[in-house]
């Protein structure tokens, strides 16, 4: 049985996650937490993902679950994840981490910390964005020059980061697919007389509204036809299923920085 505790578990993710572990199979709830002042802090988990009294209470630091768990899953920020994983490095525990807006250094940061603890980081936990990972990669191969490529993101009103994580990660496929330098033809948003488009850049544009779950388009328009690749998750059911699968998986491995292409074994 894989002993999991849930950071953020007041939040859209973490409190779905939660509820989603104690419906699977092999997997069980061992707490929850979120920062120290946070409201639900020192009540039952059970007000948050419903049902009976759980007997643990939502606590207000990754220190008090860790003694308990073998693996943490995390959907909080960038800098919070990066905080907990070197309490879980310290701890020798898994993690799994689903947070976004991470920079190029927190990124070398987290692969450092992962040379001791098995991690998996990844934008997005669906299975249908990392089949879409492959889609766009061969897409773009095949297209080459003659078709641009502009990324369409989507999400609900209430999401901090832009462009999502998962829109990264398209751009940074396609960018290596095309061998190009996504640092320099990154285009984030257009406004004015700004000139023809250029042939290398790679368009990534950000709409946000409402409770839109997550929609990921990558178009590539060429001269007298396009082809549009999107994904729309219906619900977060497929990030959390994701994550919690992730975390069956991650405790097995040998110490390391993962993603979801290898959790699902499809790299
Ligand atoms: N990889 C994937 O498949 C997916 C990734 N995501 C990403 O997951 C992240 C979270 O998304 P979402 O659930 O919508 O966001 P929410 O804001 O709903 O949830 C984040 C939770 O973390 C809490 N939190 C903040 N700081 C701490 C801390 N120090 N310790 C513990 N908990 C803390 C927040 O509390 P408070 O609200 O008080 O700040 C909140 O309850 C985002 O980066 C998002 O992009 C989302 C969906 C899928
Ligand atoms: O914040 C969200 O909600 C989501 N974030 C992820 C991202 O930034 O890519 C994945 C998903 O689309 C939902």
């Amino acid at each position: 049985m894989v002993r999991a505790a849930v950071a953020g578990i007041g939040g859209r993710m973490g409190s779905r996650i939660a509820q989603l572990i104690r419906e699977t199979d092999g997997i069980q709830l061992v707490g929850g937490f979120e920062h120290p002042q946070h409201p639900q802090r020192g009540k039952d988990i059970a007000q948050i993902i419903g049902g009976d009294a759980t007997g643990m209470t939502v606590s207000g630091s990754i220190e008090d679950v860790l003694p308990l768990a073998d693996v943490v899953i995390d959907f909080t920020t960038a800098a919070v994840s990066l905080a907990h994983l070197k309490s879980a490095v310290s701890a020798k525990k898994a993690m799994v981490i689903g947070s976004t807006g991470f920079s190029a250094d927190q990124l070398e940061q987290a692969k450092e910390l992962a040379r001791t603890t098995p991690c998996v980081l990844t934008p997005n936990m669906s299975m249908g964005v990392n089949i879409l990972f492959k889609l766009v990669s061969d897409a773009a191969r095949l297209l080459g020059k003659d078709f641009d490529v502009e990324i369409i993101e989507a999400h609900h009103r209430f999401k901090k980061d832009a462009p999502s994580g998962t829109a990264v990660k398209l751009a940074q496929i396609v960018a290596q697919s095309l061998n190009r330098n996504l640092d320099e033809v990154g285009v984030y948003a257009r406004h004015g007389i700004i000139g023809e488009r250029t042939e290398q850049e790679i368009g990534i544009q950000t709409l946000r509204g409402g409770d839109i779950v997550g929609e990921h388009t990558v178009l590539f328009a060429g001269l007298g036809e396009r082809i549009e690749l999107t994904h729309r998750a219906h619900s977060r059911d497929n990030f959390a299923r994701g994550a919690i699968h992730a975390a069956q998986w991650v405790i097995n491995q040998p110490p390391g920085l993962y993603d979801m292409q290898q959790v699902l074994g499809i790299s």
